[in-house]
């Protein structure tokens, strides 16, 4: 593949130096240079060489997948890691921040908007650009990520679904919402047969520290101390670990988390209150293996976690989630998922920014496509 001119002012372009096969093309373009289409591979990923389509290096803006990204500061500190950007970029990816103070559809042009953002103004402008820019993709649609923000819809997808096959069972925990008087909690889980002890989470996540402020209930008596309105599910017996399975797009991929340790049941009478507990199954909890019980530490089997991220990609409408699953107590392969999170923490998802670039690829193949040389 001939390879002409090089590489300075395609933005972005910035490799000193590309493989292209066995020639080394060191140097740098101009945007818009003569003829030639460039293959070149970021040194780090030298299995995959990317032929920018069309004659002429690069003009600027429609030969790149362009994302731009609303997110807070905090998920920008999380997720924009400088080993996503620099691969990213090598591999023709740009993330652009998309200016809160000026309408969307001024912005861009873009391939792809990535957003992570609660406020309704956003939503509002986000849905009319939608509308307009129907071959935009949108990561993800702002209705399918309102359904997991409620801890009663975030689930109902799992429980429908049931899924049961030859590598085991995947429910949810048995719950009930509650936004009666706190007077009358008591009664609503006797009614519901929910037992003993139960977690208390808030019904809806606002993307504040509130919407993870979960406690624990032992008695009957206590429940009238909540403050509705509220998720309650049974606390299932899961040995203390949890397994977070970060989904982007067909990738799945499981990490072990801290989680509660076991409840005796029948030490219930000697427990009593309502007892709030901290982020337990944060990353800065990460399960430590070697005090675990073997058949607790044992990842779900991955093709059970593939089948079931699968589905929920199409029920949920979600491509970037993840899922908080817990395997029952003494059992091998009866699996609860108990919270699913959009757009989580996927700066700890190892190996996340292959997987990630990667997926952005898939999502606009037209931009670029595997040199028939190097396929
Ligand atoms: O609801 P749970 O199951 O706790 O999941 C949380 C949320 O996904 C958090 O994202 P958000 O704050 O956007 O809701 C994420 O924080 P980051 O996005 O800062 O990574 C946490 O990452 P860890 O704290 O690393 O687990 C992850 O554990
Ligand atoms: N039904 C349950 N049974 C046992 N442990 C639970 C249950 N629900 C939550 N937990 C524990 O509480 C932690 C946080 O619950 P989760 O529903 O994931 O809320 P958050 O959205 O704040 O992460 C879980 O990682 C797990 O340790
Ligand atoms: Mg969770
Ligand atoms: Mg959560």
């Amino acid at each position: 593949m001939k390879v002409i001119g090089d590489l300075t002012g395609v933005r972005g372009a910035e490799m000193d130096e590309v493989v292209v096969e066995e020639t080394i093309v060191v140097g740098s373009a101009v945007a818009g240079a003569e003829e030639a289409t460039v293959v070149f591979a970021g040194s780090d990923v030298a299995d995959e060489n990317w032929v920018i389509p069309g004659s002429g290096v690069a003009a600027e803006s429609e030969r790149r997948v362009v994302v731009g990204f609303a997110l807070t500061k905090k998920k920008v500190n999380s997720f924009m890691q400088p080993k996503l950007l620099s691969l990213a970029r090598k591999k023709g990816i740009f993330f652009v921040e998309i200016d809160f103070n000026r309408p969307l559809s001024e912005q861009g042009p873009f391939d792809v908007i990535l957003h992570k953002l609660t406020d309704e103004e956003w939503r509002h402008s986000l849905e009319g650009f939608q509308e307009e820019h129907p071959e935009v993709t949108v990561l993800d649609p702002p209705y399918a990520i309102q359904n997991v923000y409620n801890r009663k819809s975030m689930l109902e997808e799992v429980a429908a679904l049931n899924l049961s096959n030859s590598y085991g069972k995947v429910g949810v925990p048995m719950q009930l919402v509650v936004t009666c008087d706190p007077s009358s909690i008591a009664m609503e889980v006797e009614k519901a047969g929910l037992a003993f002890p139960i977690v208390a989470k808030p019904l809806v996540i606002d993307g504040t520290a509130k919407g993870h402020e979960l406690s624990l209930g032992f008695d009957q008596a206590s429940l009238s101390l909540l403050d509705p309105p509220l998720v309650l599910q049974e606390f299932v017996n899961h040995g203390g670990v949890v397994f977070k399975v970060y989904i982007v797009g067909d990738a799945v991929k499981a990490v072990r988390r801290k989680s509660l340790p076991n409840v005796d049941r029948r030490n219930l009478g000697n427990t009593e209150g309502i007892i709030p507990f901290p982020r337990v199954s944060c990353a800065a909890a990460p399960a430590d293996e070697a005090n675990l019980e073997p058949g607790v530490a044992e990842f779900p089997p991955t093709a059970l976690l593939e089948s079931l991220a699968k589905e929920l990609c199409c029920r949920l409408g979600l491509r970037l989630f993840n899922i908080d699953i817990i395997r029952k107590y003494g059992t091998r392969d009866q699996f609860y998922v108990i919270d699913i999170n959009y757009f989580p923490g996927f700066g700890k998802m190892p190996e996340y920014e292959h997987i990630f670039t990667d997926f952005l690829l898939k999502l606009v193949p037209n931009k670029y496509m595997k040199h028939p040389a190097c396929a």
